[in-house]
Parts: structure tokens; sequence; C-alpha cells
């Protein structure tokens, strides 16, 4: 009770504050943005205000300079890059033309956008000064831009100056995410074309928009590539702008390679002396590079380091350090250098940010109880916010149906693209859900009124850890986190701390005192542990019935348990020391997935997949002495 009125307080606190800390004393026009561009602010995505980090990163934006954004999570990072371009790009005084190529890349999803760009097309095409259509079929929209097309044709370049931005963002989601927002602020800036690409999509769809020319193109780092690879009418010559948005989820994805070809094959390197040679950019072209995270890690340095020139920081107490000159570090390799060491633009030990309203909890609970307690979290949670929402909803029947008929909907990378795209949609639009995801949705992704994130699974890196509960708690809303781990793990605690993060117990024992005792009613106020709880003992019976009874389900169940555990054993690194494969009771798991007994491949795999850990281990040793030597 106390701890509870303890969490309302500091909520209460955090909310009152927040408002001042979230957004600015200041309004978008006195940034510098364009009149129409605010009332599409405002008219499209109801923003009265910037937020903090807009309000700090607009004008720099707009003075030309490169810049590295680090600001928590929810804080409005995307329209604090998307609103000074689509300013920068509509002040041209000659309109974009398609033969401009792309000017920019986002990545989005949205259907309507690609709807619309294509309606956009066609009109263009049917222009005469194009001369792919049959004849004007349609009002031509763009007359101004039609007059500079003839202008262009006529062979006087000279109006003509460059522009074309690209974001790249680490998921299919997070794109169609940008490009959705896109869509909406470009509204009534019908001439500058947005275009999006991402792996899953239709390749000769996507060399089609690009043919056509994109001025922002929103883009997954591998597809990206293999355009710049393969699409010999995709023009970038004029890129002018390249976005880095989750910029450390892109590199610990595994795209360090595609990125550093991404760079030298745009020409947007900064650091010439270790440039491929390969570079398409146009040296007429003002560069101008951004990179964004609520994170940053060495890696991130890195690719500072090489795409950004005397950036301006946003977000950083560090100031930055002097540029020496650096060898031998790869975007790939997680080695950092002894001269990268010296060149860093940033510490990656610095503090998380984590939104003030938060709470932040954590579980301990034994291996075997983790299902049962994971419903009883759940249950108590919808019913909470039932009742508060639903006064009238009183009876502990209908308080039961909120739950039981809640819709449940899932994300993960295994899924086929368009079911990914459905479930993306619906979580955003439906009332009450509940969204099972992996990874898939931890970065950057803006679902509205999330009131809660259950880490069932542990996060790994604290970065991790703190892009999950980011998807609450966004824009000064309140929002809780709960985190899972077992007694022998609670040493990753500390491993947060050492960011600045810190977690307070959930009251587990409070939860359980409100469900029924049965046989040991006497023993009501006096403490029952989780695994003697007969309420939780039940529940843990029927789940193992029914698993056991469903063919289908127990095959479900089994393939779960065989990939929790190798996932188990996937930890690197000072986690290796708290997520201890060792001490895994393999029974005890097959428990929390409702099954009686443990699949016996299980103990083959684990092997298999500690065997490889080992080679990798010592593979890594091997390079990193070779970096070393080298440098
Ligand atoms: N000026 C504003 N006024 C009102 N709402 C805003 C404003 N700017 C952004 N938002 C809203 O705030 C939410 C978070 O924005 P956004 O997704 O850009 O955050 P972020 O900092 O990129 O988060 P993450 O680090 O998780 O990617 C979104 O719902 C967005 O619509």
């Amino acid at each position: 009770m106390e701890q509870n009125n303890k969490d309302n307080a500091r909520r209460l606190k955090a909310e009152s504050k927040n408002s001042s800390d979230v957004f600015a004393s200041c309004s978008f026009s006195s940034l510098g943005l364009h009149p129409t561009l605010c009332d599409q602010l405002k008219e499209r995505l109801g923003f009265e205000v910037p937020t903090q980090v807009q309000a700090q990163a607009i004008p720099v934006v707009l003075s030309g300079r490169h810049v590295l954004v680090n600001a928590a999570t929810g804080t409005g990072k995307t329209v604090a890059y998307l609103a000074p371009i689509i300013h920068l790009l509509q002040e041209y005084d000659q309109r974009i033309q398609r033969t401009d190529g792309t000017l920019a890349v986002f990545t989005a999803w949205n259907l309507e956008v690609s709807v619309f760009v294509i309606g956009i097309l066609k009109v263009w095409d049917s222009t005469p000064t194009c001369g792919c259509g049959g004849g004007i079929r349609l009002t031509l929209m763009i007359p101004d831009a039609w007059a500079k097309s003839v202008m262009l044709l006529n062979g006087d370049a000279s109006i003509f100056e460059f522009r074309i931005a690209l974001v790249l963002v680490p998921t299919r989601e997070l794109c169609m995410q940008v490009y959705g927002i896109l869509q909406k602020l470009l509204h009534r800036f019908h001439w500058i074309v947005p275009g999006y690409i991402m792996g899953g999509e239709n390749r000769s769809k996507e060399k089609a928009r690009l043919r056509k020319g994109v001025s922002i193109l929103v883009a997954t780092p591998g597809r990206l590539l293999d355009h710049l690879k393969n699409t010999s009418s995709f023009l970038h010559t004029n890129l002018r702008w390249i976005i880095f948005d989750e910029a450390d989820r892109i590199l610990e994805l595994g795209y360090g390679k595609d990125i550093e070809e991404i760079i030298n094959c745009l020409g947007t390197r900064n650091d010439k002396s270790v440039s491929k040679g390969t570079s398409a950019g146009n040296p007429k072209v003002q560069k101008q590079n951004l990179l964004l995270s609520a994170t940053l890690n060495d890696k991130v340095n890195h690719l500072a380091n090489i795409s950004l020139e005397n950036p301006v920081m946003i977000g950083l107490k560090d100031k930055m350090l002097q540029n020496v000159s650096h060898k031998h570090f790869s975007l790939e390799s997680d080695v950092l250098g002894v001269a990268e060491e010296s060149r860093k633009m940033f510490s990656s030990n610095e503090e998380y940010k984590l939104p003030a309203q938060l709470v932040q909890k954590y579980i301990k609970v034994p291996c075997g109880s983790r299902l049962v307690v994971l419903l009883s979290i759940l249950k108590d949670l919808f019913e909470k916010e039932a009742s508060q929402k639903w006064s009238t909803l009183q009876s502990e029947t209908e308080l039961r149906q909120i739950f039981l008929r809640c819709k449940t909907l899932r994300l993960h990378g295994n899924m086929n693209h368009e079911d990914r795209k459905t479930t993306f949609q619906m979580f955003k639009t439906e009332k009450s859900a509940l969204l099972l995801s992996t990874d898939v949705s931890a970065r950057g992704l803006d679902f509205p009124k999330v009131r809660c994130i259950i880490q069932y699974d542990s996060p790994g890196e604290a970065t991790e850890y703190v892009h999950r509960v980011g998807r609450t708690a966004r824009l000064g809303e309140r929002g809780d986190s709960v985190l899972f781990l077992q007694p022998v793990e609670v040493d990753y605690l500390k491993d947060l701390e050492k960011h600045g993060v810190t977690l307070t117990e959930y009251p587990l024992q409070k939860l359980l005192s409100s469900f029924p005792l049965y046989r040991l009613k006497h023993q009501v106020n006096k403490f029952v542990s989780i695994e003697m709880h007969p309420w939780l003992v039940a529940l843990q019976r029927a789940l193992e019935s029914f698993v056991s009874a469903e063919p289908k389900v127990k095959k479900l169940a089994k393939d779960a348990f065989s990939s929790w555990v190798r996932a188990y054993t996937a930890h690197r690194g000072e986690l290796k020391r708290i997520f201890m494969v060792k001490k895994l009771h393999l029974g005890h798991v097959a428990k929390s997935f409702a099954l009686k007994e443990q699949p016996s491949i299980v103990n083959k795999s684990i092997q298999k997949h500690l065997k490889k850990r080992k080679r990798d281990d010592k593979q890594k040793v091997k390079s990193k002495k070779r970096v070393i030597s080298k440098s």
C-alpha cells in the first residue's frame, strides 16, 4: 500500500513537471519553419508547440550543420528531422522534378501514401512535357513544376539546384511509420514526392517508383543497398541528406557493412582517407547528415566519425572530442581499435535517458511459475484499467470478461510481410489489446496509449531495455513497465544501474493476496509462496492439462521451449555471467511453457549452441588481437 502511494505520488509529480520538460515554450514558426508546414503540423498531426528536442534540433538542421541527437524515447525525434528537411525542400525556387532522382531517403510502409505517390506520378506521366502518357487525362496539378521541367528539358539546367533526402531505419514497421508521418506533413507540398523501399516489398514495383524519382526516400538498409547495386535507374547523385534514425540499432542488426557500402556508394563519407573510391556523390551538393537515437554506443561513434562533419551535438553532455586520424575499424566489428578510442565523439557509458514519469518495476519469479505469474499480472492489469475507465462495469464476471475477451495480437520477424503490416495497423487502432512481440517492435514504434510493457524475457543489453520500455510513457503520458527476472538473474539490475536505470520490486504478494486461497483460507494475511499459492497451482495444472490434450498446442509449446533455451544460450559478454545456462533447470523451463515434461531434444540443441558460441568467442578474441596489433 505504502509502495503504491509512493509510486502514485512520484508519477503525479513527474507528470506535472513533465509538460515543461517535454514541450518548449516557443512556437514552430519561431523556429523558422514555413507557415504552411506549421499549419500541417497543427492540422494533420495536432502538434501545437514543439517538444524540447524539436526546438533544439530544428534550427540546427535548418542551418545546414550535421547533427547528432540523443534524446529519450518518445520525445518527438522524428519530426525534429522531418520538419526542417521538408522546409528546406519547399524553399527551393525550382520545385523538384522527377528527373532530379532521389533527394532524401525515408523508410515507410503506408499503402495510402503509395497510392498518393502513384497518383501524382500518373498526373506527371500524362503531361506532354514528360511525354510518357497518352495526352493530358487529368488536370495538371503542378503547373509551376511543369514550367520548370520545360526549362530543364530545354537545357536550362542552371536553374536547377540539388536536393534529395534519405532516411535509413532499422525495421519495416518503423519505415511505415515514418512514411505515414511524411505523408501527412507533405499534404500541401504535393511536389515533394515521398517514397519507401524495404525488405518484403515487390522489387519491380520499387524499381518503377525509383525510376520515376522520389525526393524523400525512407528505406531499410538491406533493400537500399540492393537497389543501389542493381537498379541502374535509381538516380541518387543529388542526395543531400542522410538521416540515420535509430542509428545504433541499424548497426546492431548487422547492417554495419551495408552502411559502410551505402555511405561509399552515396559519396557521403566524411573520412576521405578510408574511402574506397566508389563515391557516386555530386561534389556540388551540400551534404548534411543526421544521426539520432535514444541510446548511443561505440559503433555509433564510428558511424558518427565517418558520416558527420563537425556535428552539433544535441542532448549530449560531453563535448565532441578532437578528431585524429584513425584506421582499421569497421562497423562490422565489435572491437574498437586503439586509435578509434581516442577519437570518440561521445562516451558510450553515458546514463540513458528515460521518461521521468515511467514507473519501472522488476518481478522476481522462479522459472516454473513464470507463465502463471504473467497471466495473473495481465488479468490484474486489464481488470484495473477496465474498472477505472468504465465505472459502470462493477461485477466480477463483467471484469473477467474484459480480460478473457481482450484482443491478442502478435508481431515477430518470422511472420509474413502482409500479416506484419496488418498487426501493426491493428494494434495502432484497437482501443484495448494485448500485443505479444519480439524486439521487432522495440525500436521507434509509436503505438498510442500503451499502458504497460512487460518484459517476459530479459532484454540483454541495457540499451534494449531502454527502447523496450520506451514504447510506453511517451511524450509525458503515464506508463508502467515490469521486468521478469529469475532469482538467480537479479544481478541484471546492477547492470542497469550502471546506466542510471533503477527499478523497484513489483508487489507480487499484494497481487497474490487478491486471489482466492481455497483450502488455505485460514492462512489469510500470512505469507503464501508463489509455488504454493493454490490459485496459481490450480492455474498451472489447468494449463498443463490443456496443452497436453491439444497436440498442435503441445508442438507449439515444445518449439517455444527449444527456442527459448537457445536464445538463453546466446547471451554474450558480461551477460553470460548473469544469465547462466548452467543454472537453468530445464524441467522448470518446461513448466513455464505449460509442459508436464521436459522435451528430450533440447539437450542436444543446447550443446550444439554452446559449442557454436565457444567457437564464435575464440574467433572474436583472435580478431581483437589482430586489430590491436595492426593499430
Ligand atoms: N510537438 C509535438 N506535439 C505533440 N505531440 C508530438 C509532438 N512531437 C511528437 N509528438 C508525438 O510524440 C510521440 C513520440 O514521437 P516520436 O515517435 O517522434 O518519438 P521518438 O523520440 O522518435 O521516440 P523513439 O526514441 O521511441 O523512436 C508521437 O506520438 C508523436 O506524434
